[in-house]
């Protein structure tokens, strides 16, 4: 009864979680667009002012509900010393 319980509940609740990479040179627009995808897809978000994103140092996550499916986007910083983080995340 437990199990068809809680499958029942997963089926109905849980949301399948997908990690999305965005990776490109630095200024491309990575985390421009990651902005303006949050902007776009969650009710609450206000979204910040394109103009004050400055350059990643690091990485940014943002999260997204799209229907069923939870999307979590990872931005990492395209400069040049920040490419040898790419492959310890992507790895991951
Ligand atoms: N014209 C134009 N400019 C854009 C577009 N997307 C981003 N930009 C501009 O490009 C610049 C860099 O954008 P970012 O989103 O910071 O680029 P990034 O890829 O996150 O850069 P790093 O964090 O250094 O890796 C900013 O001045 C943005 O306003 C676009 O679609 N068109
Ligand atoms: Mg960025």
């Amino acid at each position: 009864m437990y199990t068809l319980l809680s499958g029942l509940y997963k089926y109905m609740f849980q949301k399948d979680e997908y990690c999305v990479l965005i990776l490109g040179l630095d200024n491309a627009g990575k985390t421009t667009f990651l902005e303006q995808t949050k902007t776009k897809f969650s009710k609450n978000y206000k979204g910040m002012n394109l103009s004050k994103i400055t350059s990643t140092v690091g990485l940014n996550i943002g999260t997204i509900d799209v229907g069923k499916a939870r999307l979590m986007f990872w931005d990492l910083g395209g400069q040049d010393e920040l490419q040898s983080l790419w492959d310890k995340v992507s790895s991951r």
